[in-house]
């Protein structure tokens, strides 16, 4: 077997033969009948009859299989010569794709055996229970209008609707808005108007089916170019209602879902019609758009399958929220502590199983040292024997070789990460730290004060910091920052905000709007705070890659941790209401207050 080609074109043929190993197909050196026809599947938009086409003229083919989720097509001829002609005629010619204009190119390998059908198009199609669907259920002298005052909303800046461009669409919000971080809405922070009188109107209409025990109160409009699409998910039944109703606009384009126990569906969903959720469909079968240009469709008639090309399409969806189980942690039964023992519940709940539960992934975030902390401890003298209280995933542990540190922690899983990097650490409560009185020649506590849920825990953590220290000795300690916005300049955390919002940093000022009210609101990620406690999400992503689908799937868990944000001077007036300490520096660094301490 020769190939005839360049030396650039021999070497991705390579490169895709690898690939396509690695996907597990049966790559045969030997010519055999199969072919696998790279870059020439469906999922390359490449339709059907075009291989067919091509393919014909070099013998009488067996089978074609083509997949929605593969850029490859396997092909069969009845014999392997008439497999080997194809192989080298077509081997890296360029083929037309659906979208406009667009080539692919061409590569071909021989194939042992084919594998077993599943997962190739299967004209069967399950629909989920509970999914309604109403076609032409508005008039195209609707959509229009629609059309019109959502892209005059787009084009413009009001305080009626937040924008927000993300990576694979553009939305809007109105009535509350949706936050993609914790995969929720905040409902004691609505918009200040409600719907537009064009969403009002069409939402009537919606009502008048039925179908939706509860009025809306939520929208969110999904604007897709063609090539768009949004991740499989189930609108979180903890945040919204039952009944969602999503009305589609301008272009058809097929919804995928999938049911926990395999079956799936394609949905399509041409202009105009009204889809609502309800039933398992709300509940059991995740629902999402694949990232293409095209989409295969079936003419029901002539049972042919053909691919169309996807418009900009515009989608409204309207919720409900569920005001009782809606992140104000409050109905979670969890307020800002009154009582020693609530708050370590608390901290228990929010600071150390959490961290406990996300300590790979954080420590995989956390592992560049902070400049400024590096430097104190480098001003040490050198054999300083140094505790880093709070030490996390042990990144300041050997950072500076000239002292001797040992770090503590109240997770276990963030102590083990240290003890693998054969660092010491050991596990203790900050509040009691089991070493005796006057030890070390200096301390660090980076990002820890404010986890404690009380004023008292934070004064009392501190003073275990300096029961623990020798006479001169230093503390370093470092707490978040309410002001994310100091002198004129965005925080690293605010500036990380990809969010295009219309009302991106909210007012720092607007924290008194929950001065009277105890419960700990979640933080909206990337965004100023607009509260002192709060819990602020992580989010772990466990992204995996469903080999049946072309996309993602992302299983993701949000942790909450608690926090008290720190006001400027707040930290310092804390250390300096403690005798036998004097505060001898205090900073801002990053979105941080830093304070100095010199045990006395
Ligand atoms: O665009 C659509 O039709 C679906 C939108 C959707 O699923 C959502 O916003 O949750
Ligand atoms: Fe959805």
């Amino acid at each position: 077997m020769t190939l005839n080609l360049s030396k650039k074109k021999a070497r991705k043929w390579l490169k895709v033969k690898a690939k396509l190993s690695s996907n597990g197909l049966d790559i045969s050196d030997e010519p055999t009948n199969n072919l696998v026809l790279a870059n020439a599947g469906l999922g390359n938009e490449v339709c059907v009859k075009v291989i067919t086409e091509l393919c014909e003229p070099y013998g009488c083919i067996d089978t074609i299989r083509s997949y929605m989720d593969k850029s490859y097509a396997l092909l069969s001829y009845q014999k392997t010569d008439e497999a080997m002609a194809c192989f080298n005629k077509l081997q890296s010619v360029e083929i037309s794709k659906t979208s406009d204009n667009e080539l692919a190119t061409l590569y071909l390998y021989f194939l042992q055996t084919l594998p077993p059908s599943e997962g190739a198009i299967k004209k069967k199609n399950d629909f989920p229970q509970g999914l309604i669907t109403l076609e032409n259920f508005l008039s195209t002298e609707e959509e229009e209008e629609l059309i019109m005052q959502i892209e005059k909303d787009l084009a413009k800046r009001s305080d009626m609707h937040i924008q927000e461009t993300l990576k694979h669409r553009t939305v809007l919000h109105y009535g509350y808005k949706f936050q993609y971080g914790s995969n929720d809405v905040n409902s004691s922070n609505p918009l200040s108007k409600k719907f537009p009188s064009f969403a009002n109107n069409i939402l009537d209409k919606i009502m008048k089916t039925g179908h939706i025990p509860n009025r809306p109160d939520q929208l969110t409009i999904n604007i897709y170019n063609p090539g768009d699409g949004i991740p499989h998910h189930i609108d979180n039944p903890d945040a919204f209602d039952t009944g969602i109703a999503s009305i589609s606009l301008g272009s058809q384009i097929v919804m995928e879902m999938k049911s926990p126990v395999g079956p799936k569906a394609n949905i399509m969903l041409k202009p105009r019609t009204l889809l609502i959720f309800t039933g398992d469909a709300r509940y059991k079968w995740t629902h999402g758009i694949t990232q293409k240009k095209s989409d295969l469709v079936c003419d029901e008639r002539s049972d042919q399958e053909f691919l169309v090309k996807r418009e900009r399409r515009i989608s409204m969806t309207f919720r409900k929220i569920l005001k009782s189980t809606s992140n104000h942690v409050e109905n979670l039964g969890c307020t800002i502590p009154d009582s020693q023992k609530s708050a370590v519940d608390l901290e228990k709940r929010f600071v150390q199983t959490v961290y406990n539960e996300i300590a790979d992934h954080f420590s995989s975030t956390r592992e560049k040292p902070w400049p400024k902390v590096v430097k104190f401890l480098e001003n040490l003298n050198p054999g300083s024997v140094v505790l880093d209280v709070g030490c996390g995933s042990g990144r300041y542990l050997n950072c500076c070789p000239g002292i001797c540190m040992l770090g503590c922690d109240s997770s276990q899983s963030l102590v083990d990460i240290c003890l693998n990097k054969n660092c010491f650490a050991f596990l203790c409560d900050g509040q009691n730290i089991p070493v005796r009185n006057s030890t070390f020649d200096a301390c660090i506590c980076i990002a820890v004060i404010h986890h404690y849920s009380t004023s008292d825990r934070r004064h009392s953590a501190i003073l275990e910091i300096l029961r623990v220290l020798r006479k001169g000795a230093l503390a370093l300690i470092y707490v978040w920052a309410f002001e994310q916005r100091f002198n004129d300049i965005d925080s690293n955390y605010l500036k990380k905000s990809h969010a295009n919002c219309n009302i991106t940093k909210r007012n720092e000022n607007s924290c008194n709007a929950f001065a009277e009210n105890q419960s700990l609101v979640v933080h909206e990620n990337k965004t100023s705070f607009v509260q002192q406690d709060l819990l602020v999400p992580w989010k772990k992503k466990k992204n995996r890659h469903d080999v049946t689908s072309s996309h993602n799937i992302s299983a993701d868990s949000t942790y909450y941790r608690f926090y008290h944000v720190f006001k400027q001077n707040e930290l310092q007036n804390l250390c300096q209401g403690i005798s036998g300490c004097n505060v001898i520096d205090c900073y801002y660094d990053s979105g941080n207050w830093a304070v100095v301490l010199q045990k006395l």
